[in-house]
């Protein structure tokens, strides 16, 4: 569903160029969820950025549901967003727009008639159980209730993948539970792909299927958790791995 292919990223600093990404590939298939873990400064969120070539890659490819997004034209590009929705850390939400406003963007840059669009945002506040703050501001919620308008304006436009920036981050010990259980539930109701940045442990082993180490730019590991069938592409277990799967029963 998404794949990787040796790509890189590279940003020009003063004191030269600075390989973010360092010839990645990975392969993520359909319904899976997939985590990023790693420390701070690996490269997970600007490897998770190129999974919609928000941040075009350097080098290499990337695929997502059989195209490539690296080849196409800006229109191409996005019209292929609609079918990959993002959500992070900081929520994004836009301020001077309602609950519904902000679930309802993407519909009308999509050209979604009036209509449509008001059953669809109903729709999706519904899923995430805010019906009953659509005319609420972003001002008036609490970070969860932030976290779960986003959510609801990622899925408006009925994305086949979710790329997910340190979704909880943000969010007390309680509130990521739910987020985490909200990304668990589109994922086996709706069938959606998602790849989840984060730097916690406890998110990987919550709802993660598979999981990617990253350090200093490069995958180090790849491994299957919750007893899902799917080897390791890399050989031998740093610390990640043994802390996920020693635990991964209890999850
Ligand atoms: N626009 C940019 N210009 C220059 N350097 C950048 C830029 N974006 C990221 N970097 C650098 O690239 C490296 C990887 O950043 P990235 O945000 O992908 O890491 P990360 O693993 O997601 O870290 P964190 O968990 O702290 O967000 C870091 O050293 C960062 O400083």
């Amino acid at each position: 569903m998404i794949s990787l292919q040796q790509v890189s990223k590279r940003y020009a600093l003063r004191e030269g160029d600075f390989e973010a990404v360092k010839s990645v590939t990975l392969d993520i298939a359909e319904r899976e969820i997939h985590g990023i873990i790693g420390e701070s400064g690996a490269g997970k969120s600007t490897l998770l950025r190129m999974m919609n070539v928000l941040e075009p890659p350097d080098e290499g490819k990337v695929m997502v549901n059989g195209a490539d997004l690296t080849q196409m034209s800006e229109i191409q590009l996005r019209e292929a967003r609609r079918s990959i929705g993002m959500i992070f850390q900081q929520f994004n939400l836009l301020h001077n727009r309602t609950v519904s406003g902000n679930v309802a963007t993407p519909l009308e840059l999509a050209g979604i008639p009036k209509k449509e669009r008001a059953l669809r945002v109903a729709e999706c506040l519904r899923f995430v159980g805010l019906l009953d703050k659509a005319d609420q501001y972003p001002a008036q919620l609490s970070g969860g209730q932030k976290q779960r308008v986003a959510i609801a304006r990622a899925l408006a436009n009925h994305p086949r993948v979710l790329l997910c920036d340190e979704p909880t981050s943000s969010l007390d010990p309680k509130t990521t539970v739910e987020i985490l259980e909200v990304l668990r539930h589109i994922n086996e109701t709706l069938g959606v792909t998602i790849a989840i940045v984060t730097h916690e442990m406890d998110v990987v082993k919550r709802i993660c299927h598979t999981v990617s180490v990253m350090e200093n730019g490069s995958i180090t590991d790849t491994f299957a958790l919750q007893g899902r069938s799917r080897d390791s592409a890399l050989p031998l277990p740093p610390s990640f791995r043994e802390q996920l799967l020693g635990e991964a029963g209890d999850a």
